[in-house]
């Protein structure tokens, strides 16, 4: 193994074969029996979506075209190892050896969609990747350097420093998004790079629909230039393999080999050269001027499948097959005992991981206007609101502790119940997630951490801190403070602990929709059992533990103790008479106060639920599907 000036690992052997042998794949796939009203009728059954594929694809640019859903996206991911192996049989073998275990963090992979941090800039996501797929051997210059050899290789120098781009934020091009995406992946310098459909821009997804609900494709000139690109780097000794709809002449004349499928079965593979007189053999004549790749997919695109069964059947008598399986024999026979060179680069500390993530979380955090100013704006106005609702609330028996009780059971519900905004940017994120940790970027207790200590717990309580400040010396709840002080750990609290709950639900529901009907769900029924609206004696005795995980009962008695605890309560009529004591209005409302336990186990309570969901929340993104 040798180093190169940058002391980075490199592997010198001239190419690296990948070459594949029978592969067959069959998904478990659920079927409606029609017929019955509901889901009764649902049975199990196998789909075959590859068929017995054999070949090898060697240094330059390889193609897997076909129709939609002749299975490239899928034979694709079966090459990156990032396809569940169950219901997957045959080799696939890298110069004739089985892949590494790491060979999934030494390869690149460029999903379709663009996953790439919206708030940061073209160079700040690409030292990102080089600050943590990098040895650690290199230093911070040489990392720079990387990132500036990748800027200029792949154009990037006039948006360097613009921003990716989010929902709110105009930012860089299509193209430029994918020339990115390809950029993360090559501050490996891989030498065997895999692209899903490099010619398609953004992938239309919504938080309603987080599977692809369309795909917006690259203008010619943009797909050209990705294509240029990719053609470069070809040429530097890569093995490039992607899956492409349907490329226009300028592109198609750019491919080494071309694998072409039809249902799963192939059809083609070989030079690009060689397919219109293939085709030509068979009976298919491209007309003059037309361009090769639409011919051919006009073939396979053929409701009846004659054609396509006629050319998948003709591929296995072709001397192109047996072309084919002996260029697998003979790389498989080359194998030595030299080791793969691909060096295990999951070797940082942690500490680095967490501090580059942290970085990168905060300044999402610092940039994206919705949740920072815009949050803490709209705090600053609601507690102003509620303030003024409840402003200066008398200490008479009417309206006195009527107010008292209505503005505790708003506080505590409301305090949970606003950290649901974060729902949206946690599901949002499970995307950039999933493929960083695929790739190996980081460990998940380090994203898991920067998450909570950079985003959760500052962008969530931050804003309800301004509210309780705000709102609490406006309502003229005790001046005290210590009951002051009482009142804000609780408050602070009680939004960690909704920030948990989310954060649990957005590990385990991937759509936006139903996490935020779950979320509230959750958050009402945790309302309905606070002790305001329901006695929780006269409920279903079967039900009545729902009380013990209600975060807002907890939250509510708190505040019902710190608030009642030595105040007395006195007739409106100016004769002052004060007749009730707060402890009275607590005994009524089964609210043990008689010690400083009775106060403390409340917040004992929320800080035990908030740490169950956030250990809950970390299993849950351990157990994130790395496979797709
Ligand atoms: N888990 C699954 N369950 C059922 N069918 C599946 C599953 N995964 C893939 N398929 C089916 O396998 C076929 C191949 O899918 P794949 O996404 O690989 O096609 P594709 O050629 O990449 O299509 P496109 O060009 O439209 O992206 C499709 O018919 C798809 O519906």
């Amino acid at each position: 193994m040798e180093k190169d000036e940058n002391q980075n690992l490199i592997d010198f052997s001239p190419v690296m074969n990948i070459s594949y042998e029978k592969i067959n794949y069959l998904v478990d796939q659920t079927k409606d029996n029609g017929n019955r009203l509901f889901s009764f009728g649902k049975s199990k059954s196998k789909k075959q979506i590859l068929f017995d594929l054999s070949g090898v694809f060697t240094t330059g640019m390889n193609a897997i075209l076909g129709p939609t859903g002749c299975g490239k996206s899928t034979f694709l991911d079966i090459l990156a190892d990032r396809k569940d192996t169950h219901g997957l049989t045959g080799n696939i073998l890298i110069n004739g050896q089985t892949r590494p275990k790491n060979y999934k963090y030494c390869i690149g992979y460029v999903l379709q969609e663009d996953v790439i941090s919206g708030t940061l800039t073209v160079r700040e996501n690409l030292m990102f990747s080089a600050n943590l797929r990098l040895q650690k051997s290199l230093s911070f210059d040489q990392r720079i350097e990387r990132v500036n050899e990748i800027i200029d290789q792949l154009d990037l120098e006039m948006c360097a420093e613009t921003l990716i781009g989010t929902d709110f934020v105009r930012g860089i091009s299509g193209g430029e998004k994918k020339r990115t995406s390809i950029g993360m992946e090559l501050i490996l310098s891989p030498k065997i790079l895999f692209l899903d459909e490099p010619t398609t821009g953004n992938v239309k997804r919504s938080l309603m629909c987080p599977q692809l609900c369309g795909v917006l494709g690259l203008d010619a000139s943009t797909a050209q230039n990705v294509i240029n690109c990719l053609h470069k780097l070809s040429r530097q000794g890569r093995t490039i393999v992607f899956s492409i709809h349907q490329p226009r002449y300028s592109i198609f004349k750019l491919f080494d080999r071309i694998l072409l499928l039809s249902n799963g079965h192939t059809v083609y593979f070989d030079s690009p050269k060689n397919i219109l007189s293939y085709f030509t053999s068979h009976g298919f004549s491209c007309e003059e001027n037309t361009n090769p790749a639409d011919f051919i997919l006009d073939i396979l695109i053929d409701s009846k499948n004659v054609s396509s069964q006629l050319l998948s059947n003709a591929y296995l008598q072709s001397p192109m097959h047996s072309n084919n399986l002996s260029l697998i024999q003979s790389i498989n026979a080359q194998t030595t005992d030299r080791p793969l060179l691909f060096e295990q680069y999951l070797s940082r500390s942690a500490f680095l991981e967490f501090y580059y993530l942290s970085q990168r979380t905060f300044r999402n955090a610092i940039r994206n206007p919705l949740l920072n100013i815009t949050q803490i704006f709209i705090a600053l106005t609601l507690g102003l609101l509620t303030g003024l609702l409840f402003y200066n609330m008398k200490t008479t028996i009417e309206p006195g502790i009527f107010n008292r009780i209505g503005a505790i059971f708003f506080l505590a519900t409301h305090q949970i119940l606003c950290t649901a905004s974060a729902l949206e940017p946690l599901i949002k994120e499970r995307i950039l997630f999933s493929h960083e940790i695929t790739s190996g970027y980081y460990r998940v207790v380090t994203y898991f951490l920067a998450k909570l200590v950079c985003d959760l717990i500052p962008m969530r309580v931050i804003p309800t801190c301004v509210f309780a400040m705000v709102a609490y010396p406006l309502m003229g709840f005790q001046r005290s403070f210590n009951r002051f002080l009482t009142f804000f750990i609780t408050i602070f609290l009680s939004s960690v602990f909704g920030s948990a709950l989310c954060f649990l639900i957005a590990a385990c529901i991937p759509v936006f929709a139903v996490a935020l009907i779950v979320s509230i769900l959750v958050f009402s029924i945790m309302m309905v059992v606070s002790g305001f609206l329901v006695d929780l004696e006269s409920i279903f005795s079967a039900l009545r533990w729902i009380k013990w995980i209600s975060a807002i009962r907890y939250s509510s008695n708190l505040l019902t103790i710190n608030e009642f605890g030595n105040l007395t309560f006195c007739l409106s009529d100016d004769s002052q008479i004060c007749p009730i004591k707060g402890e009275e209005v607590l005994l009524k409302r089964k609210i043990p106060y008689q010690n400083g336990w009775d106060l403390w186990k409340n917040l004992v309570f929320i800080g035990i639920m908030a740490f169950i969901c956030f250990i809950l929340a970390y299993v849950r993104l351990l157990r994130i599907k790395k496979f797709k």
